[in-house]
C-alpha cells in the first residue's frame, strides 16, 4: 500500500513525487535540487528508512504517518530562508486544525518549528537550505507528523492523531497541508511577508510569557519566553532584565526562571 493520491490533492504550481518507502525524503529533495531541480515541488511518503531530525538525530516514525518535504528555490540570504520554518508551523497547525474539523484540540506551535498538541509533540520540522550555482538557494522544509502512531522512548513526550482520537489518513493530512502550505508560501513572499507569519506563529505559541529553559550546546538561558524577534530568534528575559536573543536551543517550559547564561 503506497501513498495514493488524486492528481487534484497538491495545490496549483506545485508538482509531487510520492513513495511506497523512501530513505528520507528531505535527501531525495536535496538530491533533485543538486541534479537540478527547483521546484516547488512536494516529496512524501508514510514510510521512511533514514529520516532525519534536527540537531542531526534520527527521526522515527512507524509505517502510516506523513513525511513530506517541499523544495523551492529562492532568491534570499540564508537567514532570511530559515524564517521559512515559522511558515511551516502555521501551515501545519492550519493543516491539522481542517482535519480536526469540529473536534478542538489544543494544538499549539513550540519554538523552534514543533506542532504540540497539548503538551506532546506531534509534528517534527526539518529545514534545510543549499546553495545552488547560479539558481540562488535550494531550499527544503520536511514535516514529519504523527498519523497513526507515535514514537517510543523519546526524551520529550510524543502523541499521534490516532492517539488523539483522529481517524485521519496521511494522505487527507497532506492533502490538507499543500493547500495551507500555499497559503502561508504566499504570505511569508522571500520573507517580505515575515511579519505576518510571525503574528500568527506568535498566536499559536507554546509557553509565551511562561518560564523556559533553552539548552542551545554548551550554554543554558532560562527566563521567561517573551517573543519572538523580526529575524526569528526567542527572545528570553532573564532575571537581570536581560532580553537575550536565542537563535537555535532545545526548549523546556516550566523552568525556574532564574538568569543563568553561559
Ligand atoms: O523534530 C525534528 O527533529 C524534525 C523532524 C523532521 C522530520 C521530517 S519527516 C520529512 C522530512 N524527511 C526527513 O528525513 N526529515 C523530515
Amino acid at each position: 500500500m503506497g501513498f495514493t493520491l488524486g492528481p487534484r490533492a497538491i495545490s496549483a504550481g506545485y508538482r509531487l513525487a510520492s513513495f511506497d518507502q523512501i530513505g528520507s525524503t528531505n535527501s531525495e529533495a536535496l538530491a533533485r535540487a543538486n541534479a537540478g531541480e527547483r521546484g516547488p515541488m512536494w516529496f512524501v511518503t508514510t514510510e521512511q528508512t533514514a529520516g532525519r531530525g534536527r540537531r542531526h538525530r534520527p527521526w522515527i516514525a512507524p509505517r502510516g504517518n506523513l513525511a513530506a518535504s517541499v523544495l523551492e528555490t529562492i532568491d534570499v540570504a540564508p537567514a532570511t530562508a530559515a524564517t521559512l520554518g515559522f511558515a511551516a508551523g502555521v501551515a501545519l497547525a492550519t493543516a491539522l486544525r481542517n482535519v480536526a474539523g469540529s473536534v478542538s484540540v489544543p494544538f499549539s506551535l513550540k519554538w523552534p518549528n514543533d506542532v504540540l498538541a497539548g503538551h506532546a509533540k506531534l509534528t517534527g520540522i526539518l529545514l534545510e537550505a543549499e546553495a545552488v550555482a547560479g539558481r540562488g538557494l535550494a531550499v527544503v522544509v520536511g514535516m514529519g507528523t504523527n498519523v497513526v502512531a507515535a514514537p517510543e522512548g523519546t526524551p520529550t513526550p510524543a502523541t499521534s492523531l490516532r492517539a488523539l482520537g483522529f481517524e485521519v489518513t496521511a494522505e487527507q493530512l497532506f492533502t490538507a497541508l499543500s493547500d495551507s502550505w500555499a497559503e502561508c508560501r504566499g504570505i511569508w513572499d522571500e520573507g517580505r511577508g515575515f511579519g505576518e507569519i510571525r503574528r500568527r506563529w506568535l498566536a499559536l505559541a507554546a509557553g509565551l510569557g511562561q518560564p523556559v529553559s533553552v539548552h542551545t550546546g554548551q550554554t543554558t538561558v532560562s527566563g521567561i519566553f517573551d517573543t519572538i524577534d523580526d529575524t526569528g530568534c526567542m527572545i528570553v528575559r532573564t532575571s537581570t532584565g536581560d532580553s537575550v536573543p536565542i537563535s537555535a536551543g532545545d526548549v523546556h517550559f516550566g523552568q525556574a526562571a532564574s538568569a543563568r547564561v553561559g
